[in-house]
């Protein structure tokens, strides 16, 4: 398919590609909604298109108060820098197509493989045994066959939001694919502890790489009004990895060298992306970043099917406009503008700190170190079947994923984080005591020394604690963070999220690699004490640092953040998106293809 343009059409804008950089917004005449006009659309075989207006807000004068006064009825504040305020996500962003059904699943298979390849190393360590350098592994052998994966996504992480936008995020997941299988094999074939660690360090590669683009890659294909569940698609496959890792190691648990089948069967999720990505294309935002608007146009036609081809031509244009918005004319120029560009703007900044603060936290809260090492954990509180206890644990993990899929919308993300953390505490503080009474020491060289020797109701407690963690971590922090790209607007936002991931990675490092060392050190009490007080710290922080943004545009969470983090205000915004969404859903099913005939785009300025 040839892009033209089309010679008529409701939605067509002719001429002005700059002036597309702005909203399509209806202007009742004489009427001050603080916006400045830039440019004009005008279409003259179209009556309606008379009353269209291409501006942009100007916010400059603009002051949020406590209570969110500045939020009046004068402002409209519409999102003037992100592809969701093109007309066609407008007027079609109601409907999913089973086209981007089968994009978002694909992608998802990377969500599933951080979560497998994350998941299946609690088994394999205690199944491993004597068979690398035929002797047993100490915990700090263990923590650096761990800590390896965990160190290879934090470095690829840090390239790999840059690497998307040079090579695109389909490439650049196949070629995590192509990681994922060097490492695996390098797994299964391993005879010695150190081609072990190669071998995860390189999957790790994969799984950083994957963690990063798969939600950026469901969140640019997504329509907007259902972008943060498809996101939380990505996160239960996350969560189903992990699980199906502990079922299949606890299937495995008796088998000779069951370990590696369990590291092989990882090469049958990485296959089938792989196949699955040769046959489908990448998002229509890169191909727009690279110049192919007549791939953008074909990927756009098939996401939405009723959309008029003259609809999709004023996309691409659009699209084609934001994408010039970014300053410089070469890539390591643009790398660098968006560099500065995140550090200098205070709301890019603040959404900066929030996103590598919630990732953080993620992993400072030591889920992680239960998720990999549960299966030690387990053995030594007296249970022989640790890989069944492993299950139960990363099944409540991925059940409380599910109903922060029901919740993180309608409840909101703040509110859920504000339940999780206090009951993560709580739940390691009991936690903490059980295992004060049951009296394990960790010694050095890997042994683990129970005073009151196998099962015991102590046992039962940490068992019980943890997977009420498990539930909290889950409802919450596990899954917000993952959210993070609605954090920056969109010239920042590949970087933004590169700078959270990493941090994320970087956290799972720190406490994959010491989580051993602090239970021997600071004994299991002092360690599940010490992530307890890191929970109610950072429930303090989010209660005084992280405005609720469920149903906020972009330039609306930009605005929040504009100059100071403004939690009240960002309150009664979100209530007041919440209301209108409600009732914009009561009055009409909008979104049908009579609808776009009927009301025109200009119909869809929403008044606060
Ligand atoms: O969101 C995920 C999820 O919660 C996983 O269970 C955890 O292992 C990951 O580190 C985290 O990023």
């Amino acid at each position: 398919m040839t892009l033209r343009k089309p010679e008529s059409g409701a939605g067509s804008a002719s001429g002005a590609d700059s002036a597309l950089a702005g909203r399509v917004q209806d202007r009742a005449p004489g009427h001050d909604h603080g916006f400045h006009e830039i440019g004009a659309s005008k279409d003259s075989n179209d009556d309606s298109a008379q009353s269209i207006t291409v501006v942009e807000p100007d916010l400059t004068n603009s002051k949020l108060d406590s209570s969110g006064a500045l939020l009046d009825d004068r402002i409209q504040i519409r999102p003037v820098n992100d592809e969701d305020d093109t007309s066609v996500m407008i007027t079609f962003n109601q409907k999913v197509s089973p086209f981007i059904i089968v994009l978002t699943f694909v992608a998802s298979i990377s969500g599933f493989m951080f979560g497998y390849d994350t998941g299946y190393i609690s088994s394999a360590l205690v199944s491993i045994g004597t068979d690398l350098d035929h002797r047993t592994l100490t915990y700090g052998d263990k923590e650096i066959i761990t800590a390896a994966t965990s160190l290879g996504a934090l470095i690829s992480s840090i390239f790999a939001g840059t690497s998307a936008d040079i090579w695109g995020r389909k490439p650049c997941l196949m070629f995590s694919n192509l990681l994922f299988t060097v490492g695996a094999v390098l797994q299964i074939s391993a005879r010695s502890f150190w081609q072990m660690a190669v071998g995860r360090l390189i999957m790790g590669f994969g799984v950083g790489i994957g963690s990063l683009i798969s939600p950026l890659f469901i969140g640019e294909i997504a329509p907007k009004n259902i972008r943060g569940r498809l996101v939380v698609i990505n996160s239960l496959c996350l969560t189903g990895g992990q699980l199906v890792a502990y079922g299949c190691g606890a299937g495995l648990d008796k088998v000779h060298n069951g370990w590696r089948i369990l590291v092989g069967l990882s090469l049958i999720p990485t296959c089938i992306q792989f196949v699955c990505f040769w046959f489908l294309p990448d998002t229509p935002r890169y191909y727009v970043m690279k110049g192919d608007l007549d791939k953008a146009a074909q990927v756009l036609g098939k996401s939405y099917v009723d959309a008029p081809e003259d609809l999709i031509y004023q996309k691409i244009q659009e699209l084609n406009a934001l994408n010039r918005t970014i300053p410089g004319d070469t890539i390591p120029k643009k790398v660098w503008n968006t560099i500065k560009e995140i550090h200098t703007v205070p709301s890019n900044f603040r959404a900066l700190i929030l996103g590598c603060a919630l990732q953080g936290i993620q992993q400072f809260c030591g889920w992680n170190s239960l998720m990999y090492f549960s299966g030690t954990i387990f053995e030594t509180v007296g249970f022989r079947d640790s890989a069944a206890v492993s299950i139960v644990v990363a099944g409540t993990n991925f059940i409380f994923t599910l109903v922060a899929f029901f919740a993180i919308d309608r409840i909101g993300r703040r509110c859920i984080l504000l339940i999780g953390l206090p009951g993560m505490c709580g739940s390691l503080i009991v936690c903490a005591v059980a295992f004060h009474f049951l009296g394990v020491r960790f010694e050095g060289g890997g042994e683990a020394i129970i005073e009151h020797q196998g099962f015991s109701a102590w046992g039962i407690i940490v068992i019980l604690s943890i997977i009420f963690y498990a539930a909290f971590y889950a409802l919450g922090i596990g899954t917000v963070p993952w959210q993070q790209s609605e954090l920056f607007p969109q010239a920042v936002r590949g970087i933004g999220t590169s700078y959270s991931t990493a941090t994320n990675w970087g956290g799972s490092l720190v406490i994959a690699s010491t989580f051993l060392t602090m239970l021997q050190n600071i004994t299991p009490t002092g360690t599940f004490a010490l992530f307890a007080g890191l929970s109610l710290a950072s429930f303090f922080f989010c209660y005084f640092c992280y405005p609720e943004l469920s149903g906020l545009e972009l330039e609306e969470v930009q605005m929040i953040l504009k100059d100071g983090f403004n939690i009240k205000a960002s309150k009664t915004l979100a209530k007041k998106r919440k209301q209108q969404l409600a009732a914009q859903k009561n009055s009409s099913g909008s979104g049908d293809l009579h609808d776009y005939h009927k009301s025109k785009p200009s119909d869809e300025v929403m008044e606060c």
